[in-house]
C-alpha cells in the first residue's frame, strides 16, 4: 500500500485538488474543473436541464446538482455504472451507440437541455471495444448528441486534447455556437494536454450538414494526402499500408490511367503517385507506342508504377517532357494562361491612362502635402521667432530676398545718382529720404508679411482640415476598438459585467448628462416678483429663461429671499426642483454657463459669492458697474446672508452686521421647504429623498458620510466648508466631446480624496460586525413563528385551565392535577417525527416510490451517501475535538 501511495505521489497525482475533493466529498478531483469553468462562464446557475455524457464516477454531476437551481433535471451517462446521486438520473451506456441516444430521448421526454457536458476520454484497457474511437471522435459524437438535445442558446462544454484535430474541432464548434472559447482551468494539470472548450449560445440550426459531425469528413486531410503521395514516389522503398481505408466513393485498389492523360496532366508527380498502371489503349497512346522515344524501358515502367524506383520515374518524366515539347503543350498552356489573364483583366487604354493619372494625382497630392507641412513648420518657427523679437519683419523680407538688398544697399545706384556725393557733402535730406524710404519699405514689408501670413493661415487651415479628418478617423477607430475591448471583456469577465450593470443603474450624472441638463433647467435662478409687481420685475429679470418659469410650478422646496431695500420691492427666490443643492449645481456645466439676471453666468455669480469678494470685490463691482442690476445686489446679499448664518453657527455673530443684514433680507420658507442641510444631499429630488430616507432608516453607511457627520457635529466644519470643498479642478471640467475610453480611464484613476477618519472606519466596522452577528432573516422568521405558536398554545391551555378551575364537579385535587398536565403539555414542544433511513441495496435497489415494508416517514440513501454521512460525522467529531484542545 505504501508503495502504491508513493507511486501516486511521485506522479504528483495527490495534489491539493485531490485533497480538496476528498475533504468536500466530491467523487473525483475533476469536480473542480467544472467548478472553475462555471465560475468563469456562469452556466450552471441559470440552467434547469443538464446532460453529462461520460459522467462516471459523478464528480461533475455532484457539482451540477449543487450549483443548479433545486429540482433541476440532471442526467448522467457513462460506460461504467455511476453510484446514485440524490436528484440525478444515471444510466450505463456507450454514448456512441443508438441505444444511448434512445435512452436519453426517453429520459428527456419533451425537455431540451440548457447544458451538455462531456468530459470523456477513451478508456484504454477497460472499454477495450471502444479504443478505436479517438478522443476527437468521442468529442464529435458528444457534439452530435448535444445538437439533438440542446436548446437554442444552450451551452456545450467539452474536453479536447491538443492534437492535429484540435483546430478542426474548433471550426466545427464555431459553425454551431456563437461563442466558442478554449480554456484550461487551474485544476487541470499542466502536464495534461487536455483543454476545455466552452461553446455558448447554440445557434440551433434547422438543418445541420451531416458532414460537419462526421469524423471522416471533419478529420480528413486532403492536402497532406496529396503531399504524401508526392513524396512517396521518390521514396518507393518505404511502403505504407492503407491505414486510412479507401477514398470516399472509390473502393478499387488497382487504378489505371491512359498514358496520354499522364502526358497531358499538369501535375505529373501526383499522377505517378496516384495510379498503379498507365495503359496504351487510346488511339493517341497507340500512336505513341510506335515512336522511337517510347523505349522498352518506358513501356515496362508503365506496367506497374508501384514498383518503380527513382530512376524509373525520372525516365517516365523525361519521356513526358520530350513529348510535351514536341507537341508544344507547355507553350499552349502558357498562352492559355495568358489568354485567361487578358480575359480576366480587360483594360482599355483610356482606363489605363485614367488609372495612371489617378495614381499620379494621388502621389502629387501626397507630395504637396508633405511640402506644405514642411513649409508650415518653417513658417511657424519664423512666427515664433518674430514673437520672441528675435527677428524683425524686414529680416524675413531680406531672408526671402523680397525687398532686394540691392535696393537698400545698392552703392552703385547711389553713386550713380550722386547720392553718395551728396551724403559726403552733408546733405542730410538724402538721409531723410532714405529714412522715409525705410518707412515705406517697412510698410511694404508689413503688407507683404500680412499677405503671407494670411496665405499661410489658409494653407494651414487646409492642412488642418486634412489633419482633422485624420484625427477624427483615428478617434473613431479608437472608440470602436475601445467598445470592442469592452464587449470582449464583458464576455470574459463577470466582475466587469457586474460593474457595467452597476454603472448603468447608477450612472454618474456628470456635467453634460442630458437628464441632469433637463433637471438643471428647472434649477435656474428664478427672478419672480410677487403678484403685485410681477410685470415690472419680470421685465428686469431674465426674461429669456422660459424654462425656469415654466417649471416653477413643480417646485418641491423653495427658498425665497426677499430684498426689501430694492427699489421695486423685488423678491428673488432660488427654486430648486430636484435638489436645492448648490453642490449639485457645481457640476452642471450647462447651469454654470447660463446667464443669471445680473448678466453674469451662474458660475461667475458663484465665484463672486465667495467670502473674499464679500466686502470688497462685489461692492466695487456694484459701484463700477453703473447699470448693475438688482440681481447683483442679490448675490452680494446672499453672500452676507451666508456669512451671517456661519456667524450664527459659531455663536460669534457681530451685532451690527446682523442688524444690517436683517434689515435687508428675510428668508421665507415655503410650506414644504426642507432645511438647508437636507438640501445638501447629492442627487436629484427622488434620489435626494431616497438617500435621506435610507440614512434615517439604516444610519450612515459609508465612512465618508460618517466622517462628514462627525465634522459637522463637532463644528469642525460647516456646510459652507463642504460646499467650498466641492470646488475642485473636477468641478468645472468640460467632458464634451471627450472619447469614452478617456473618460472611463479618468473615472478609474482620477478619484477625489474623500475625507475618511480612522474613527469613522472603526464605527462602520463595528456596525457591520453587529449586522453579521444578527441571525439571517429565515432563521429569525422561523424563531418568531415558533415563539408565536408557543404563546398561542399557552393561551389555549390557560383558557382550558380556567374552565377546569370553574368546573364545580371536580375536586380541588383533580383540578390541580389536570391543570398541571395541561400546562406541561402546552410548554413541551412536540417531538420530531422519526425519519426512517432506507439503504438502496438488495431488494431496495432501484426501487421507485415507497420500498416494501416501510411505514411512516422515510429517506432513501445509497451506500455512498451513508459512507459520506459517516465521513461527515467523523469530520465534525474531529473538528470538535480539535477546538476543545485549542481551548484547553
Ligand atoms: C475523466 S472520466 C469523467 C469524469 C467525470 N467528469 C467526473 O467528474 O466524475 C471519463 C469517463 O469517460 C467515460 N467514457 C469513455 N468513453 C465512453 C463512451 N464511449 N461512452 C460513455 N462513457 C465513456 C469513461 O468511462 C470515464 O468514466
Amino acid at each position: 500500500m505504501g508503495k502504491a501511495r508513493e507511486k501516486k505521489n511521485s506522479k504528483g497525482r495527490l495534489d491539493k485538488y485531490y485533497h480538496l475533493a476528498k475533504e468536500q466529498g466530491y467523487r473525483a478531483r475533476s469536480a473542480f474543473k467544472l467548478i472553475q469553468l462555471n465560475k468563469k462562464y456562469n452556466f450552471l446557475e441559470k440552467s434547469r436541464v443538464l446532460i453529462d455524457l461520460c459522467a462516471a464516477p459523478g464528480g461533475w454531476l455532484q457539482v451540477a446538482t449543487k450549483y443548479m437551481p433545486q429540482s433541476s433535471l440532471v442526467i448522467g451517462v457513462d460506460l461504467v455504472s455511476i453510484k446514485p446521486i440524490p436528484g440525478v438520473i444515471t444510466f450505463q451506456d456507450d454514448i456512441t451507440t443508438e441505444r444511448c441516444r434512445q435512452n436519453l430521448r426517453q429520459e428527456m421526454k419533451t425537455w431540451k437541455a440548457d447544458v451538455v457536458l462531456h468530459d470523456g476520454a477513451p478508456n484504454v484497457g477497460r472499454a477495450w471495444v471502444h479504443d478505436a474511437f479517438s478522443q476527437s471522435e468521442l468529442v464529435l459524437v458528444s457534439l452530435k448528441l448535444a445538437t439533438e438535445f440542446l436548446t437554442k442558446g444552450g451551452t456545450f462544454v467539452t474536453k479536447v486534447f491538443r492534437s492535429k484535430d484540435y483546430n478542426k474541432l474548433l471550426w466545427v464548434f464555431q459553425q454551431l455556437f456563437r461563442k466558442v472559447e478554449a480554456t484550461k482551468p487551474p485544476s487541470s494539470r499542466n502536464v495534461s494536454a487536455e483543454i476545455f472548450v466552452v461553446c455558448r449560445d447554440f445557434i440551433a440550426p434547422k438543418k445541420i450538414d451531416p458532414r460537419i459531425l462526421d469524423p471522416k469528413a471533419v478529420f480528413s486531410d486532403v492536402g497532406a494526402e496529396e503531399q504524401k503521395k508526392m513524396t512517396d514516389i521518390f521514396k518507393p522503398d518505404k511502403k505504407n499500408r492503407h491505414r486510412d481505408g479507401y477514398e470516399d466513393g472509390d473502393y478499387t485498389m488497382h487504378k489505371t490511367l491512359d498514358v496520354m492523360e499522364f502526358v497531358r496532366s499538369n501535375d505529373p508527380i501526383t499522377t505517378l503517385g496516384s495510379y498503379n498502371q498507365f495503359t496504351w489503349n487510346s488511339d493517341e497512346s497507340k500512336e505513341l507506342l510506335k515512336r522511337d522515344i517510347t523505349t522498352e524501358d518506358v513501356k515496362l515502367n508503365t506496367e506497374d508504377l508501384k514498383v518503380l524506383g527513382k530512376g524509373d520515374f525520372k525516365t517516365l518524366l523525361k519521356w513526358r517532357a520530350t513529348l510535351r515539347e514536341e507537341y508544344k503543350m507547355d507553350k499552349k498552356e502558357e498562352q492559355k494562361a495568358k489568354a485567361a489573364l487578358i480575359e480576366e483583366e480587360p483594360m482599355d487604354e483610356d482606363e489605363l491612362l485614367e488609372a495612371e493619372l489617378a495614381n499620379l494625382t494621388k502621389e502629387e497630392a501626397a507630395k504637396k502635402k508633405r511640402e506644405r507641412r514642411k513649409a508650415n513648420e518653417k513658417k511657424m518657427k519664423l512666427i515664433q521667432r518674430m514673437q520672441l523679437n528675435m527677428i524683425i519683419p524686414t529680416d524675413i523680407a531680406l531672408e526671402d530676398g523680397g525687398v532686394a538688398d540691392e535696393e537698400v544697399f545698392n552703392i552703385k545706384k547711389i553713386s550713380k545718382d550722386d547720392s553718395l556725393a551728396k551724403l559726403h557733402a552733408g546733405d542730410m535730406s538724402m538721409a531723410d529720404e532714405f529714412a522715409e524710404d525705410d518707412d515705406t519699405n517697412d510698410i511694404k514689408v508689413d503688407k507683404n508679411l500680412r499677405g503671407r501670413v494670411r496665405e499661410m493661415d489658409m494653407e494651414m487651415d487646409e492642412d488642418m482640415d486634412s489633419d482633422e479628418d485624420y484625427d477624427r478617423d483615428l478617434e473613431q477607430q479608437m472608440d470602436e476598438a475601445y467598445s470592442r475591448y469592452k464587449q470582449s471583456r464583458a464576455e470574459r469577465d463577470a466582475k466587469f459585467r457586474a460593474k457595467q450593470a452597476r454603472d448603468e443603474d447608477d450612472e454618474w450624472n456628470g456635467f453634460d448628462d442630458k437628464k441632469r441638463k433637463n433637471e438643471n433647467r428647472d434649477k435656474t435662478f428664478d427672478s419672480d416678483s410677487e403678484s403685485s409687481s410681477s410685470e415690472s420685475s419680470n421685465s428686469e429679470s431674465d426674461d429669456d429663461d422660459d424654462d425656469s418659469d415654466s417649471d416653477s410650478g413643480d417646485e418641491n422646496t423653495t427658498h425665497k429671499v426677499a430684498k426689501t431695500s430694492a427699489p421695486k420691492e423685488k423678491k428673488l427666490k432660488i427654486a430648486t426642483k430636484s435638489s436645492n443643492s448648490l453642490m449639485n449645481d457645481l457640476g452642471e456645466k450647462a447651469a454654470l454657463s447660463k446667464k443669471t439676471a445680473n448678466g453674469l453666468t451662474t458660475a461667475a455669480s458663484m465665484f463672486f459669492d465667495q467670502d473674499i469678494f464679500q466686502d470688497v470685490a462685489l461692492d466695487e463691482l456694484v459701484e463700477d458697474e453703473k447699470e448693475s442690476s438688482d440681481d447683483e445686489e442679490f448675490i452680494l446679499e446672499q453672500s452676507r446672508k451666508r456669512k451671517r448664518s456661519r456667524n450664527d453657527v459659531d455663536g460669534s455673530s457681530n451685532g451690527e452686521e446682523q442688524q444690517d443684514t436683517e434689515s435687508d433680507f428675510e428668508i421665507e420658507a415655503t410650506e414644504d421647504a426642507v432645511p438647508l442641510d437636507e438640501a445638501m444631499w447629492d442627487g436629484g429630488e427622488d434620489e435626494n429623498s431616497k438617500a435621506m430616507k435610507k440614512a434615517l432608516e439604516t444610519g450612515l453607511t459609508t465612512a465618508e458620510a460618517i466622517t462628514m457627520a462627525r465634522q459637522l457635529a463637532n463644528k469642525e466644519k460647516t456646510i459652507e466648508d463642504f460646499i467650498d470643498d466641492g470646488f475642485s479642478k473636477e468641478a468645472f471640467r468640460d467632458k464634451d466631446g471627450l472619447p469614452e475610453w478617456f473618460l472611463d480611464d479618468e473615472k478609474h484613476h482620477n478619484k477625489p480624496n474623500l475625507p475618511v477618519t480612522k474613527e469613522a472606519m472603526n464605527q462602520l466596522r463595528e456596525k457591520l460586525k453587529a449586522l453579521n452577528a444578527r441571525p439571517i432573516k429565515k432563521i429569525a422568521e422561523a424563531k418568531a413563528r415558533k415563539k408565536f405558536k408557543a404563546v398561542q398554545r399557552i393561551a389555549k391551555a390557560q383558557k382550558k385551565a380556567t374552565d377546569i378551575a370553574d368546573n364545580p364537579d371536580m375536586s380541588e385535587k383533580e383540578k390541580a392535577k389536570n391543570i398541571g398536565k395541561l400546562l406541561a403539555r402546552a410548554t413541551k414542544s412536540k417531538p420530531k417525527k422519526d425519519v426512517k433511513i432506507v439503504v438502496a441495496k438488495g431488494a431496495n435497489r432501484g426501487v421507485k416510490g415507497r420500498p416494501k415494508g416501510v411505514k411512516g416517514r422515510y429517506k432513501m440513501v445509497d451506500g455512498v451517501m451513508k459512507n459520506e454521512r459517516r465521513a461527515e460525522k467523523r469530520r465534525e467529531k474531529k473538528a470538535k475535538k480539535r477546538s476543545g484542545n485549542g481551548r484547553r
